[in-house]
């Protein structure tokens, strides 16, 4: 393995994602872009060969040598590392002795991000339920990787080139929700927050937290968590001089001057927050998760099932989470993105 590589050409593995959904014909859309970087796609080589086929897409599968030197993307070719499915693949149907391939894939990825073979991860969506069936601790990539690099705490986050929403918690149950926000939790993950933002950046980062009840508890009457939970693990940072304020109503924190006021929003719950960012930019959005040892991004939208078997998925989130990686490992991921790549 060559972990001691250096290269001003960025090296970036990119998993396929639930075989039946539209991972395949994402990354075989996306192959035929410009990047400057190696594109390494861990995956079932038939499935993409056929997939081309399907959608009458050129591709060039070529079988990954990790210790040859990098090189940079072009069209239409792939480096691949084959992890092959079990069964045939049916676009839209599950099938979970496929669900082995998939976990392998992301072991792999993990793998060769942590001992610096690969600058970065981007994945295409897998199906949580279909991989539960074989890891019954899987809940998302984000949870995966974090145990992967024996990581307490990341944080996912959501954005677009005006908007950044992280969450303080992700694939839970909305009743288990409550009882999941602690100061303790809460303290991390604004910390991982405030460490990966000002990382990025290099500037302090001006945070807005959202309460978790209606008007951020209305004084108590519509629950206690906003002023006894969340309020002080605010004021534990503001002594500290950081910019982090609230809580907030969450009902009235996006509007359009607000979102001009913060760097970033942390929503309480999965769905407080990414509905309102996939509002604004679904296909211009970026999962990332922050607090890996590595840079992790990933697609806006899941695995589309309803509509894997007619290959009309758009790619473009796929190819803006290429793309913003390539930003973070540059160090731009602040500015507006450059021309489109296609
Ligand atoms: N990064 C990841 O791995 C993610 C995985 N998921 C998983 O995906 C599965 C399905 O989740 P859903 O909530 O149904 O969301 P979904 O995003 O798969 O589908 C919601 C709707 O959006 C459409 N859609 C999604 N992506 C599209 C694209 N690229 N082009 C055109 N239309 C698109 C679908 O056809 C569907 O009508 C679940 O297992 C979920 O956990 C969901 C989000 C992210
Ligand atoms: N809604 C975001 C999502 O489900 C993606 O999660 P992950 O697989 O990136 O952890």
């Amino acid at each position: 393995m060559n972990v001691n590589r250096q290269s001003l050409i960025p090296r970036v593995a990119l998993t396929m994602g639930e075989s039946a959904g539209i991972g395949p014909e994402l990354i075989v859309r996306v192959a035929q872009l410009k990047f400057d970087a190696q594109i390494v796609v861990i995956a079932d080589k038939a499935l993409l060969e056929s997939t081309a086929q399907a959608l009458n897409l050129s591709l060039k599968l070529i079988n990954m040598d990790w210790d040859s030197p990098v090189h940079k993307h072009q069209p239409g070719h792939l480096y691949i590392e084959n992890i092959p499915c079990e069964q045939p693949v049916v676009a839209g149907k599950l099938n979970a002795e496929n669900a082995k391939a998939t976990l392998a894939i992301l072991a792999r990825a993990s793998e060769l991000a942590l001992d610096k073979t690969v600058d970065a991860i981007v994945t295409s969506p897998v199906h949580k339920a279909n991989l539960n069936q074989v890891d019954q601790n899987f809940l998302g990539h984000t949870e995966f990787f974090a145990k992967a690099a024996n990581i307490d705490k990341v944080v996912m986050m959501l954005a677009t080139d005006e908007l950044k929403v992280t969450l303080a918690t992700t694939h839970l149950p909305l009743a288990k929700v409550p009882q999941a926000i602690t100061q303790d939790e809460l303290k991390q993950v604004i910390g991982v927050i405030l460490n990966s933002l000002e990382n990025i950046t290099g500037e302090k980062t001006k945070v807005a937290v959202c309460g978790l009840n209606p008007h951020a508890g209305e004084g108590g009457l519509l629950g206690y968590e906003d002023d006894e939970i969340i309020r002080p693990v605010i004021e534990h940072f503001c002594n500290q001089g950081q910019l982090v304020f609230g809580p907030f109503p969450a009902d009235t924190l996006f509007t359009p001057e607000k979102r001009k006021a913060y760097d970033v929003f942390l929503a309480m719950y999965h769905d407080q927050g990414l509905p309102v960012i996939k509002a604004f930019g679904f296909g211009q959005c970026v999962n990332v998760t922050l607090g890996l040892p590595y840079i992790r991004t990933s697609v806006d939208h899941g695995t589309a099932l309803d509509i894997a078997a007619s290959y009309t998925a758009s790619s473009d989130s796929l190819e803006y989470a290429v793309n913003y990686a390539l930003r973070l490992l540059s160090g731009r991921a602040t500015e507006q993105p450059s021309t489109p790549s296609s």
